[in-house]
């Protein structure tokens, strides 16, 4: 007897886009979308697949509350939710015809791993994902100022030729690594080796599984755990790129470990902050001794920069 499925539809507000996947994905939904036209980026749908049986009315109810909890931090009306009952479709051909290929920065691309990469798209650089599997779709704000400072960081080293060598010979640290999308752009760019590491064993498979899908799997190593977890990946000494996108409190716990991982003359990319945060962000990075400067924003997420002072 073929599957009944309950098809949930959401619009996902751009702030809380990556937080919903990431709840979906917690609560062992793995089978979500995010939808919307070429031409209208800005409005899009977040859709989920449930099996029926899996989901009665109650647990319904109580997702779509989990779901709403979290517009709440950020002031916002949660958005309706939708529910369709869907007998027959193909739920893993639909999930698949919702992502596209994602351009990000002036050349780096985003591209779901079952696609082709599109013609137009020929000389980005390519990160192919498994959308979905862990926070690190590209979607969110804080991966997208993340991706683009590794850009502008490369190009300011001199990186504007075809062949990317702006991080040549870098040494990386990703500290809540995610799907692994910044250490493989960073690779992307050059450089050597990323040390990754997250606190979710989820994450952590992922990042393995995306790094092996670009054939970065000898040049990526990524383990269970957090900062100090990094220290003995990091086999050639500390890192000159530390990447690190995770909310303000935790890289303000976090920050005094960084130059256990951070070459003095290196350089941290922070994200996953409001911009609001970043003053209290700085003066506590400045206590550890470093200069940190708020670098890029978007909406209200920011990036500081971080070097030795
Ligand atoms: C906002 S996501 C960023 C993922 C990816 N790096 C990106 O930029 O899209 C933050 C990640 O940090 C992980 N994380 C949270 N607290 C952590 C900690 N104390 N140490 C290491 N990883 C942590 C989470 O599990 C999550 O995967």
């Amino acid at each position: 007897m073929p599957l009944s499925w309950w098809r949930l539809e959401q619009e996902a507000l751009p702030e809380l886009e990556e937080s919903l996947l990431w709840k979906l994905q917690q609560l062992g939904i793995p089978r979500v979308a995010i939808r919307y036209r070429p031409e209208q980026p800005s409005q899009r749908q977040l859709v989920a697949w449930l099996p029926e049986a899996d989901w009665p009315e109650p647990e319904r109810r109580r997702l779509v509350e989990a779901l709403a909890s979290l517009a709440e931090p950020f002031g916002l009306e949660p958005a309706p939710v939708r529910w369709e009952r869907q007998d027959d479709e193909d739920w893993s051909l639909s999930w698949k015809e919702h992502w596209e290929p994602d351009p990000v920065g002036r050349r780096l691309l985003i591209l779901p791993a079952w696609l082709e990469l599109p013609p137009e798209h020929a000389d980005r650089l390519v990160i192919r994902m498994d959308p979905g599997s862990a926070f690190g779709t590209g979607s969110h704000p804080t991966t997208r100022l993340c991706l683009e400072a590794i850009e502008e960081l490369a190009l300011e080293r001199g990186d504007g030729g075809p062949a990317p060598a702006g991080l040549a010979g870098w040494q990386v640290a990703d500290l809540g690594c995610g799907s692994g999308i910044l250490g493989i752009a960073a690779l992307l760019h050059g450089a050597a080796r990323v040390a990754a590491v997250d606190v979710d064993p989820l994450a952590v498979r992922a990042t393995r599984e995306n790094a092996a899908v670009s054939g970065f799997q000898d040049r990526l190593a990524a383990r269970q755990g957090s900062v100090e977890e990094l220290v003995p990946l990091l086999t050639a000494g500390p890192a000159d790129l530390l990447l690190c996108n995770i909310l303000a409190p935790v890289i303000e716990a976090l920050c005094p470990a960084f130059s256990t991982v951070l070459a003095p003359g290196g350089v941290g990319l922070l994200s996953g902050l409001l911009v609001h945060q970043a003053p209290r962000l700085e003066g506590v990075l400045a206590g550890e001794g470093w200069h940190a400067e708020l670098a890029a924003q978007q909406s209200q997420w920011g990036l500081l920069r971080i070097w030795k002072a």
